[in-house]
């Protein structure tokens, strides 16, 4: 099968607004570390594009937490796939997402981390799917609204292409 990609975001407007992001949030935690945590897989190059932007210490952790599978819609059960390699107690986190669209996955991610007593915990989004949402999620950071349509490129997959793409586009079947 195959399917045709639409922009949405160029990459131009993509990358100037994580720049953007990235002043932000070197201003909103001046004087401290921010550890970020990378909700893999999809959250990987927007947390190596964001990381490269933010001009306080940063140190990094990953996390797997999978509720899509290969399809377009949630399955609506979120597990654990890797979790971090460190503790996150006493530290303050931002947890880095590709996209909330539900809210199934941050709402339960925020759950767990909360338990593991960070000195704070916020969150920054690439896209946002608000009309999607599920579960409420309190979002901090969000480079972009889309509405909703379901997207790739930037780490999102459609069947596990287009993570690579350099821009956001649309998946026309
Ligand atoms: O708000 P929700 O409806 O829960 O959807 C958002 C989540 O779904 C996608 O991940 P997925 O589970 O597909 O894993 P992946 O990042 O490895 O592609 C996406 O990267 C978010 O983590
Ligand atoms: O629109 C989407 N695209 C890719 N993955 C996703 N996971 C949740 N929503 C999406
Ligand atoms: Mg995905």
């Amino acid at each position: 099968m195959s399917e045709t990609i639409r922009q949405l975001i160029s990459e131009e407007d993509v990358d100037k607004k994580i720049r953007e992001i990235g002043e932000q949030i070197s201003r909103d935690y001046e004087g401290r570390q921010v550890h970020l945590i990378c909700v893999l897989k999809g959250g990987v190059f927007f947390t190596c594009e964001l990381a490269k932007r933010i001009n306080v210490p940063v140190s990094l952790d990953f996390m797997s937490v999978s509720s899509y599978g290969d399809d377009t819609s949630s399955s609506g059960v979120v597990r654990i796939v890797k979790d971090l390699d460190e503790s996150i107690e006493g530290k303050d986190v931002l947890i880095v997402e590709d996209i909330i669209d539900s809210g199934r996955t941050l709402s339960y991610l925020i759950e767990v981390l909360k338990q593991r007593n960070p000195n704070s915990l916020r969150l920054c989004t690439l896209l946002d799917k608000p009309e999607r949402r599920v579960k409420d999620v309190n979002v901090d950071y969000v480079c972009f609204n889309i509405p909703d349509e379901f997207v790739v490129g930037y780490g999102l997959d459609y069947a596990q292409k287009y993570r690579n793409l350099p821009y956001i586009g649309v998946v026309e079947l």
